[in-house]
C-alpha cells in the first residue's frame, strides 16, 4: 500500500512574514489530518525560520527543498549541498522541475547524478518529469517520461527508485490552469509505472508517483480518486494555507 505524499513547491516567493504566517496557518487546518505525508519545499533561504516554526509547533509537516548541488563542499559558488540541507531538516528534495531543466539547462544525466548524491546522503529525491506542450501533441509523453526515467534506472538500477518520489508534471499544466483531466493523469501515470514495472513489477508497485500542474483544491480529489496517482506536488496552491491544506485532506480521503 503506497501513502500518499502532498508536497508544496513555493519556487521563488517568500518573506520572513509570509514563511511565518504560511505554516502557522498550514500547520493549524492540517489539525487531525491523517494518512497523507505533508511537505513543504520554501525558498533554501527561509529553511532555518521553518525549521524552527515547525519544531516549536510540534509540526508533522515535512521540510523539503527544491534544489541540490552534486558536492558537500569545496568551490561550488552558490550552491547548497545534501549536508547542508539536511542540518536544516530538510529530507524531500525536488530535482529535475521542468523550471530548472530549461532555465538552468538541467540535462537527464545531470538530474540522473543529483538523484544519486541525494539518495547517497539519506534523503529522498522528488524527481520530477514531464513533457512539454509540443511533446504532448506529438504523442511523446510516455517516451519522453521514459527517458527521463531512464537516466536513473540505467545508471543506478530501477531499485534506486525505492523510497523515492516521482512527480509526473506535464510542464503545459504549471501554473496556467489548464490542468491535466484526472483520467489523462492516470493513463500516464499507469504508463509510467508499466515502464518501471518492465525492470521489476516489486518497485513499480510501491513508488509514489505524485501529479502536478495546476492542482487546485477544486480537482484534487478527481486526481486522488485515481488508483496511480499518489499525492501532488502542488506550486500556486501550495502558497495559501487553506488551499493546501483542503488538497491534502482530499488525498487523505481518498487513500484511506
Ligand atoms: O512544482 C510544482 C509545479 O510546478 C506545479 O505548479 P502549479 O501548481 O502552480 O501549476
Amino acid at each position: 500500500m503506497r501513502h500518499p505524499v502532498v508536497m508544496g513547491n513555493w519556487k521563488l516567493n517568500g518573506s520572513k512574514e509570509m514563511v511565518s504566517g504560511l505554516i502557522k496557518g498550514l500547520d493549524a487546518a492540517l489539525n487531525g489530518v491523517e494518512g497523507v505525508d505533508v511537505a513543504i519545499a520554501p525558498p533554501v533561504m527561509y529553511l532555518d525560520l521553518a525549521e524552527q516554526l515547525l519544531s516549536k509547533a510540534n509540526s508533522k509537516i515535512i521540510l523539503g527543498s527544491q534544489n541540490v548541488d552534486l558536492h558537500n563542499n569545496g568551490a561550488f559558488t552558490g550552491d547548497i549541498s545534501p549536508a547542508m540541507l539536511k542540518e536544516f531538516g530538510a529530507s524531500h528534495i525536488i530535482i529535475g522541475h521542468s523550471e530548472r531543466r530549461e532555465y538552468h539547462n538541467e540535462s537527464d544525466e545531470f538530474v540522473a547524478q543529483k538523484f544519486a548524491f541525494l539518495k547517497e546522503n539519506g534523503l529522498t529525491p522528488v524527481l520530477c518529469i514531464g513533457e512539454s506542450e509540443a511533446q504532448n501533441e506529438a504523442g511523446e509523453t510516455v517516451a519522453v517520461c521514459a527517458r527521463q526515467l531512464d537516466a536513473v534506472i540505467n545508471t543506478q538500477g530501477v531499485e534506486a527508485l525505492n523510497g523515492a518520489i516521482i512527480a509526473y508534471e506535464p510542464i503545459w499544466a504549471i501554473g496556467t490552469g489548464k490542468a491535466a483531466t484526472a483520467d489523462d493523469a492516470q493513463r500516464i501515470h499507469a504508463a509510467i509505472r508499466a515502464h518501471i514495472a518492465e525492470k521489476s513489477e516489486e518497485v513499480a508497485k510501491n513508488v509514489v508517483i505524485q501529479y502536478g500542474g495546476s492542482v487546485k483544491p477544486e480537482n484534487a480529489a478527481a486526481y486522488f480518486a485515481q488508483p496511480d496517482i499518489d499525492g501532488a506536488l502542488v506550486g500556486g496552491a501550495a502558497l495559501v494555507a487553506e488551499s493546501f491544506a483542503a488538497i491534502a485532506k482530499a488525498a487523505a480521503e481518498a487513500k484511506n
